[in-house]
């Protein structure tokens, strides 16, 4: 067992808008090293997760990011922890190397040598007005900006917004090979999971503001299979097994099973893990055990 403190710590972690309860009560703890998805549909809270981790909403309950209150010592925590979001704005009346100059003045660990050589490859030059960049060409730049911040945290809000498929999977291959390191911790938010899937460590489902799923990707291989029956006979068998989700697609019937003994699973069809987006699917039609987090 490792002592070492969590990079992120949350404990009855709630957020209202209003009236409106919308984080109900999170606990989770992320170590350090670690690449972790959250994933949800539109609307579940994970932006909400993300600012109060940043320190740039107010909560109730406790969080402690590299130690500290994020909302309370959120100036001495950015020099840590970098992040990028879909809305966040750059100055537009800015060049590019004037925005690298001025962030080498207000940021302790940004390195413009990084940036420029994260921008090799792409069409942004140093003299180009922000302004004038297209919306995929501003999506890259932010990104080179944010890895050229040395920081332990990184946490990054639906990145790849707006960029093409190429671009996407340059981006996280790049992330993966150029960024990250024991040392450092990301958590990414996307909605194609199945993008990020081969470069994360752990992931965590959130509906409706509450966590349904927190675990490490060798436990969700473990813990929960697929499977696809051989012939529509199999399928009453197959039910028997008790699958949390069941589904016709193409032609083909799919279960998935949570600590089912896939010895059992064999003889009926092809056993598989599932993958991250045919598990969210799966998990998020399960009827909630706590009917508050339903709402
Ligand atoms: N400033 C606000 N005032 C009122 N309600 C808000 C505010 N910000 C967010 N909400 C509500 O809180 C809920 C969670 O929003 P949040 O942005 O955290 O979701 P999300 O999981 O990030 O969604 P998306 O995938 O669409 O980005 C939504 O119902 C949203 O309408």
């Amino acid at each position: 067992m490792s002592h070492v403190e969590p990079i992120v710590s949350a404990r009855s972690l709630r957020k209202n808008f209003g009236r409106k309860e919308i984080l109900h009560g999170l606990d989770f703890d992320i170590p350090a090293g670690r690449i972790y998805g959250l994933i949800g549909h539109n609307g579940a809270g994970k932006t909400t997760t993300l600012n109060a981790m940043l320190g740039l909403t107010s909560y109730e309950g406790t969080i402690r990011v590299l130690g500290e209150d994020p909302f309370a010592q959120r100036a001495k925590l950015m020099e840590n922890v970098a992040f990028i979001s879909d809305v966040a704005s750059l100055p537009r009346f800015l060049r590019v190397r004037e925005l690298f100059a001025l962030l080498t003045n207000i940021h302790p660990n940004f390195s413009p040598d990084k940036a420029r050589s994260f921008l090799e490859g792409t069409d942004i030059k140093p003299e180009m007005k922000i302004k004038t960049l297209s919306k995929g060409m501003l999506a890259q730049l932010h990104l080179a900006v944010v890895m050229a911040i040395d920081a332990k945290l990184l946490v990054l809000d639906e990145p790849t917004l707006g960029l093409d498929i190429t671009y996407r999977k340059r981006f996280y291959r790049r992330l993966l090979e150029d960024y990250m390191t024991e040392e450092r911790t990301l958590i990414i938010t996307t909605h194609q999971v199945d993008e990020i899937e081969f470069m994360l460590s752990d992931i965590m489902f959130i509906r409706d503001g509450a966590l349904i799923l927190h675990m490490q990707m060798e436990t969700v291989s473990e813990k929960f299979s697929q499977l696809v029956i051989n012939s529509p006979e199999d399928a009453e068998a197959a039910r028997a097994l008790n699958p949390v989700y069941e589904e016709t697609r193409f032609g083909q019937t799919v279960f998935i099973y949570e600590g089912a003994d896939r010895t059992a699973l064999e003889p009926l069809g092809r056993v598989s893990t599932p993958t991250m987006s045919d598990l969210f699917v799966a998990l998020m039609q399960r009827p909630t055990a706590n009917p508050e987090s339903a709402r």
